[in-house]
């Protein structure tokens, strides 16, 4: 894969907090790629450092085959979308998307901002203020603003998480046309696990300020390699194997009522198409659900399970 953004043995840190060691990664031209963790687990400030917004502690970025590593954020040709959209309040969303390039001084300014303005679908909204807009048409004029200055890259950190369920749906599958029609690269920074299987080319999982797996969202959906990236993408029974490795189950994946094994119903919960069960049993604890209309367990009954190898995934390490 060609190296478009590179990042090298890249550490960083907050005073004598490393909140990032060692990070490895490669992002082809035109890829959309996020960074996916738990709170704390370094997203933002990988998103940072690649924006010239932090100065490493250690290694290497370069984009497009320029090492960018000491160059101040406006030499570096990215574009940040966060998830406050930072608008300016007294000027119209043209004047937002152009301010920019009027900055810059840059050639054909209106042709440029109308181009965005289409591209983001507010074309008829040219004149009218941030604050007579819905948070998703302003999050679109960001986008916009900086779609319109061309960056190699543009970085998105959180962008979609102030919106309602619904707009977030809608955002998300207009923020995947626009990639696929600009062509352009995009780090998409989140900690919603459905959000990046959806977007991504590729899903960089990171744990603790390291990655933890980097793979195509089917990969990482379908075949976690660790107990933790296991976890994160839903299988919730994991046992230990004998080699150091473990075994992982979906809730769906283990058969209850009949089966080699027996434990106690202790949670028990409706999730609307499902009943899910905590079982606590001599292997460790389970996590099985069955469909709502299967007859209801309850609470302190013991029950029969089994837990299917074919329905495993194997993993490379616990933790
Ligand atoms: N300004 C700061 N000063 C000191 N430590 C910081 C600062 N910002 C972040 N950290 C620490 O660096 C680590 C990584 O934080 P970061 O914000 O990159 O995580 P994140 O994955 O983006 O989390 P979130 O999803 O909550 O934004 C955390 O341990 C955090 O406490």
């Amino acid at each position: 894969m060609s190296d478009f953004v590179s990042l090298e043995g890249l550490t960083l840190a907050y005073g004598n907090t490393v909140a990032v060691e060692a990070l490895n990664l490669s992002i082809a031209r035109g890829e959309l790629v996020s960074l996916l963790g738990p709170s704390g687990c370094g997203k933002t400030t990988t998103m940072r450092a690649i924006a010239g917004l932090m100065t490493p502690r250690a290694g290497r970025i370069s984009i497009d085959g320029r090492d960018v590593t000491r160059l101040p954020p406006s030499r570096r040709e990215v574009g940040l979308v966060f998830q406050s959209y930072a608008l300016f309040p007294h000027l119209s969303v043209y004047e937002n998307i152009a301010f920019g390039l009027r900055l810059r001084g840059e050639a054909g300014l209106d042709a440029r901002v109308r181009d965005g303005l289409a591209t983001v679908g507010l074309d008829a909204f040219a004149d009218r203020a941030p604050r007579d807009l819905s948070g998703g048409q302003q999050q679109r004029v960001a986008l916009a603003r900086s779609l319109v200055m061309q960056p190699k890259v543009l970085l998105l950190d959180e962008p979609l998480s102030n919106l309602d369920a619904r707009l977030r749906l809608d955002m998300r599958m207009e923020l995947q046309r626009v990639q696929k029609e600009t062509g352009i690269t995009m780090v998409f920074v989140t900690h919603d696990q459905s959000e990046a299987l959806a977007l991504s080319d590729r899903i960089v999982l990171m744990n603790g300020g390291a990655i933890e797996q980097v793979g195509t969202p089917e990969q990482i959906y379908s075949a976690p390699v660790t107990g933790f990236a296991a976890d994160f993408v839903g299988f919730e029974t994991i046992l230990p194997d004998d080699a150091g490795g473990g075994l992982a189950w979906r809730p769906g994946a283990v058969v209850l009522g009949t089966g080699p094994h027996e434990g106690t119903v202790r949670g028990t919960a409706f999730a609307g198409e499902r009943r899910e069960y905590i079982i606590e049993s001599a292997l460790g604890r389970i996590k099985a659900d069955t469909p709502a209309s299967a007859q209801a367990l309850t609470l302190g009954e013991k029950v029969a399970f089994d837990l299917p190898q074919d329905r495993a995934v194997r993993l490379e390490r616990l933790g």
